[in-house]
């Protein structure tokens, strides 16, 4: 069976490790690597700065400018953790091989105090919001899935592979 469709898309909650998978994964598949959050923040800057200046809207409607040329590439794209609420973004996935990310509150706690960029909607609220608001995209999320990756278990290199062989259709 040929490979399956570009972009290969990440998905999932913060911390569930788009951005670090998505990294690995295209450098494995020699296709160029996106993440969304990223572009955003060459183009605007800080995405906590972005908030705090004009509030989330004007954040998302930036994000699904990135999103939207993202999509577009032959790419492996991480897509910020809030981007599958855009109506338009969902719309785009369809042609996209998408994969979700799960990891459980208790993993994500460690690695969300590991530093790395500011995440405004866990301003204040911590553990507690990351688990609510979690908890209200996994519909969308699971909707959009073509692979369910489970990161709580299995080293990046591992999890990594797995999605390279998903992807080549070696799985
Ligand atoms: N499978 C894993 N095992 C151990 N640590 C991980 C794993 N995946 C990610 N991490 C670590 O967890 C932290 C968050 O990962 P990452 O930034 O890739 O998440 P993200 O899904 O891109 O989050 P965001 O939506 O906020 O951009 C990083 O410090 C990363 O090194
Ligand atoms: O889950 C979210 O809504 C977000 C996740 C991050 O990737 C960033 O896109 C931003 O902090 C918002
Ligand atoms: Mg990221």
């Amino acid at each position: 069976m040929p490979e399956r469709p570009l972009p290969l898309v990440l998905i999932g909650p913060m911390g569930s490790g788009k951005t670090k998978l998505g990294r690995r994964v295209s450098a494995r598949l020699e296709l160029p690597f996106i993440d969304t959050d990223a572009d955003v923040v060459a183009k605007h800057g800080p995405i906590h700065e972005l908030f705090a200046r004009e509030g989330e809207a004007s954040f998302r409607a930036k994000e699904r400018e990135a999103v939207a040329a993202a999509l577009r590439e032959r790419a492996v794209v991480s897509l910020g953790g809030g981007a599958v609420l855009d109506r338009d973004t969902q719309h785009d996935l369809a042609g996209a091989s998408v994969v979700r990310l799960l990891v459980d509150e208790a993993t994500v706690a460690a690695r969300l105090g590991a530093g790395g960029a500011r995440r405004p909607l866990l301003d204040g609220g911590g553990i507690d919001a990351w688990a609510r608001i979690a908890a209200e995209r996994r519909p969308v999320y699971d909707a959009l899935a073509d692979l369910v990756v489970d990161t709580n278990r299995g080293t990046a290199a591992q999890l990594t592979d797995l999605i390279c062989d998903w992807w080549r259709n070696d799985a």
